[in-house]
């Protein structure tokens, strides 16, 4: 694995090459996914069927076969073994527990004078989750999405989620079936984000699309904001690492790993003030790619996108990786909380040695849909909010007008806007 360290001349143009790959190229992608758009909006479920034909190599047939029904899920459920059942509820108790802190509340404020202010909080309609299944199926995604939407009160939850040559993952179905989900599709990619935002004969049009997928997932989603609202960019994942001299290289080694192997595209950095730590993680990693059933992935991943860089002090390593602002960091040094206080920009951070991120995608309890591509800066790990919207509420009183109605028209005769003026004006008592 790549090491470089501050001190190099051309660490500054090394570090943003570092960050524009992380950024993930969307240049190249952004045509397809309006074409991919463009033709579902178009021709709807026939397009989707040239998609899937294309991408998930099988044949869909009539309009019917999109559809996964509720008695598969069912039977999905009834059929996994003991154990599994065991770490699904357990998953999902786990996480549910951590949403239901998330839920805002409705609440009204009593003036003296008779004005009443409030905000109602309500869930939306009907919520469209993307699950991934691609390289892989995500049975933890489904929960991961769909339980805040539950815990949030959604009514009608839908899935997509691709389903390559034509297999279906079973533990999936059981996720969706425990967490009762409405219908799921058998429709990934760019594809699906489309149908979901501007409906076809067959998956409904919906009001709010969430969940994480590759890089023709997250454009997708960005290009159809606004005629649906989205969680945010949870593209091809990355972690981050800061690390000093008592890090065990083995520990860095693989849970730089563990995001490797998601995808080609996948991010991992690790910055430490030591030397030997650097060079033994590099070792470690080397060791460790030799074993991984997904190796390929994993190694181009590290070899195009993965960077140990060796900074002077723990100061400029936190400051570089404030500017990377992962979707995961692990803080692996001697008293992580110390670190806490600096640390500006990430999705999730994992403190301590004994907290390797999978422990955070499948059981902790917080929402492993993350932002990437530095949206951290800016993004929320997904939660109940991205659910629910909020309205308003006010009521004025005939005292409360009286109080304050001239001074409202007041304001509105300045912007030149008089029938709003009248409309107070003609409630103010002579
Ligand atoms: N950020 C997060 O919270 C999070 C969580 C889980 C997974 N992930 C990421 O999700 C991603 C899953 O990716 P995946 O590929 O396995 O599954 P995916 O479901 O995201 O994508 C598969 C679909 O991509 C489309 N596609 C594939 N190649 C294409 C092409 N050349 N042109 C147009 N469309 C194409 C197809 O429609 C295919 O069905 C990974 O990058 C993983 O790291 C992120
Ligand atoms: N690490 C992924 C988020 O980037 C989530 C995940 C699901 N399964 C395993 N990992
Ligand atoms: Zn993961």
């Amino acid at each position: 694995m790549k090491i470089i360290n501050t001190k190099d001349t051309n660490f500054n143009e090394e570090f943003e090459n570092i960050q524009a790959r992380a950024k993930s190229d969307i240049k190249g992608v952004s045509s397809i996914v309006m074409n991919i758009i463009d033709e579902i909006v178009t021709d709807g479920n026939e397009a989707l069927k040239r998609h899937i034909s294309k991408f998930d190599k099988w044949e869909v047939g009539s309009d019917e076969n999109l559809l996964i029904s509720l008695d598969d899920m069912k039977k999905a459920y009834e059929n996994i073994d003991d154990n599994l059942k065991k770490s699904l509820h357990m998953a999902y108790d786990r996480i549910k527990a951590y949403h239901e802190k998330q839920l805002p509340k409705s609440w009204l404020d009593f003036e003296e004078n008779g004005t009443i202010l409030g905000q109602k909080v309500t869930a939306v309609d009907r919520a469209g989750l993307y699950i991934p299944g691609g390289k892989a199926a995500y049975p933890s995604s489904l929960l991961m999405n769909a339980i805040p939407a539950i815990v949030a009160g959604v009514k009608e939850i839908v899935v997509c989620t691709p389903t390559p040559n034509n297999e279906v993952n079973e533990l999936l179905l059981a996720a969706c079936y425990l967490c009762k989900v409405s219908k799921v599709y058998k429709v990934g990619g760019a594809s699906a984000i489309a149908a979901m935002a501007y409906g076809t004969k067959t998956i409904p049009k919906v009001d709010v699309i969430t969940g994480p997928g590759n890089i023709f997932v997250a454009t997708a989603k960005k290009l159809v904001f606004g005629e649906v609202n989205i969680d945010m960019i949870a593209g091809p994942s990355e972690i981050g690492i800061l690390a000093d001299e008592t890090a065990k290289p083995h520990y860095l080694a693989i849970d730089l790993l563990s995001q490797a192997e998601h995808d080609e595209m996948a991010s991992s950095i690790m910055i430490t003030t030591c030397d030997e730590v650097a060079t033994l993680t590099s070792k470690e990693v080397e060791e460790y790619l030799k074993n991984l059933s997904r190796e390929e992935i994993a190694r181009k991943s590290i070899e195009e996108r993965g960077a140990i860089i060796v900074a002077s002090s723990m100061e400029e390593a936190i400051k570089l990786m404030n500017e990377i602002a992962p979707e995961h960091l692990e803080v692996m040094t001697k008293n992580p909380f110390e670190l806490l206080p600096y640390i500006k920009h990430a999705g999730a951070i994992f403190l301590g040695e004994n907290t390797p991120e999978p422990i955070g995608d499948y059981i902790a309890g917080p929402n492993h849909t993350l932002p990437t591509g530095s949206t951290a800066k800016f993004y929320s790990p997904l939660n109940v909010e991205n659910f629910m919207k909020k309205s308003s509420i006010i009521s004025f009183s005939k005292n409360a007008i009286n109080e304050l109605g001239e001074a409202c028209a007041i304001l509105a005769d300045t912007e030149g806007l008089t029938a709003h003026a009248k409309s107070v004006r003609v409630r103010l008592e002579k």
